[in-house]
């Protein structure tokens, strides 16, 4: 048995140990930091650890092996930050308002709100000039639609996105019947494309922000049943929508997409797309088919765009990406045979794939922001929101403590 080094998330731990649960296997590692513990990656601290039992899979395997948890991420904050019983408990409310619309209304009432106009996102300007989310009273956005000539009721609009560490509900609201200037003038803030709001803001806003974005866009193009073409009804916490007579429930949904980044034990492979900007190389991705497990798109997608078969896989973690819509990014690491490297680039998915060493992508991680018009070419990566980012920055881990001895 062999031992893989790995950054840990999403564990819970016991000491010195961690335990990472796999399907159905509850397996238990010994905790061991190395110098790397407490590196800032997507704000949050890490540690790693060594992890005993990496599970080898190849195509043959894929229906009956589970993924290893070679990279287990594990943000290092001390004591659990929060209580498992508050834990529960909201996340208990929030699904009593989705299934409860009296309670979900009530709770609107005392709630905080998000405003969008045309799904852009409402942001302000704080005193350090950087931006955050431009989150509101439910009862000041009822003034402030009323003051701009709306009816107060806009308000019952709202999707509910969750519930905060205070436990107040958290709601959305797309106010694009509204005049733009007005209300950011109403409210002295201004809205934000969402790709920008994206690469604004800090971490722990991020996800609020996609999510809500994504469900407003859901909504607003999910108006009518597809089987009677007759208006949907959404219940009062905007989780479904039902269709017409035949009350046919719809659910907002996201695409899964597998991402991986695949090495050969010394170098990444990584790809681009001619509608990159220019110097940007990505992690490959793909699309599930209708059908197939993660592991089956990940071969699929990895023998389709650079023409390799790998040999194993390993879990990492997941990301819901709203562009272009909304899809469930899975990602992993895999390995290819460090004698059967030949990359044959699927020149129709891709403008050009290649192997990068250690060094190459340590310099790529160091460019902050992607070039200017007329800058020299330079070799960079998606910013560090994207899971591409994150699983490059796994696999420099990984590489260094390899060569660290670890
Ligand atoms: N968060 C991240 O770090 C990264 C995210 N991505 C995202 O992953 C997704 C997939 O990446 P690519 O394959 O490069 O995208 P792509 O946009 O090039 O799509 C490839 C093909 O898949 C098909 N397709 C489009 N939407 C589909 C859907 N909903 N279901 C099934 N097939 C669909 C189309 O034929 C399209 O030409 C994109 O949304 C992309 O934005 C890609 C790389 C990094």
């Amino acid at each position: 048995m062999t031992e893989e080094s790995c950054v840990c998330r999403d564990t819970d731990t016991e000491g010195d140990s961690v335990h990472f649960t796999s399907g159905t296997d509850r397996k238990h590692f010994l905790r061991k930091p190395t110098a790397n513990e407490g590196d800032a990656v997507g704000g949050e601290r890490l540690c790693c650890c060594q992890v005993a039992e990496p599970v080898l899979t190849g195509p043959d395997q894929s229906r009956s092996v589970m993924l290893s948890p070679l990279r287990i991420l594990l943000p290092v904050i001390g004591p659990l930050s929060r209580g498992c019983s508050s834990y529960v408990s909201r996340m208990r409310f929030v699904n009593r308002l989705k299934q409860d619309d009296a309670a979900c209304l009530a709770a609107l009432q005392r709630s905080r709100v998000l405003l969008f106009h045309r799904l852009c996102p409402l942001l302000q300007r704080t005193e350090r000039g950087t931006l955050r989310t431009a989150a509101f009273n439910s009862s000041d956005v009822q003034l402030i639609v009323e003051r701009l000539g709306a009816d107060r009721s806009l308000l019952k609009e709202s999707v509910l996105i969750g519930c905060s560490e205070q436990n107040q509900a958290q709601f959305c609201l797309d106010l694009g019947e509204l005049d733009q200037a007005a209300v950011e003038g109403e409210c002295d803030a201004n809205f934000f494309d969402l790709r920008k709001s994206f690469f604004l803001l800090t971490g722990a806003e991020v996800p609020l922000v996609t999510k809500s974005q994504a469900l407003l866009r859901w909504h607003q193009s999910s108006g009518f049943c597809s089987a009677t073409g007759e208006p949907t009804q959404r219940n009062q916490a905007g989780s479904h929508r039902v269709g017409g007579s035949r009350g046919i429930v719809y659910y907002p949904t996201m695409s899964p997409v597998v991402i991986v980044l695949v090495s050969d034990g010394k170098r990444c492979l990584l790809a681009r797309q001619s509608s990159f900007p220019q110097g940007m190389y990505s992690a490959l991705a793909g699309f599930c088919d209708m059908g197939e497990s993660l592991e089956e798109t990940l071969y699929r997608e990895v023998a389709e765009e650079v023409g390799l078969e790998v040999q194993s896989v390993s879990y990492s973690s997941s990301q819901h990406w709203p562009f272009p819509h909304s899809s469930f990014m899975l990602a992993c690491h895999a390995f290819v045979n460090p004698t059967h490297t030949q990359v044959d680039v699927d020149h129709a998915e891709l403008e050009d794939a290649r192997w990068f060493s250690l060094e190459e992508i340590t310099c790529a991680l160091q460019v902050k922001s992607p070039p200017r018009r007329g800058d020299p070419p330079v070799f960079w990566l998606p910013p560090k929101h994207a899971i591409a980012n994150r699983l490059v920055t796994e696999w420099v881990e990984t590489q260094r403590h390899r060569k660290s001895g670890g």
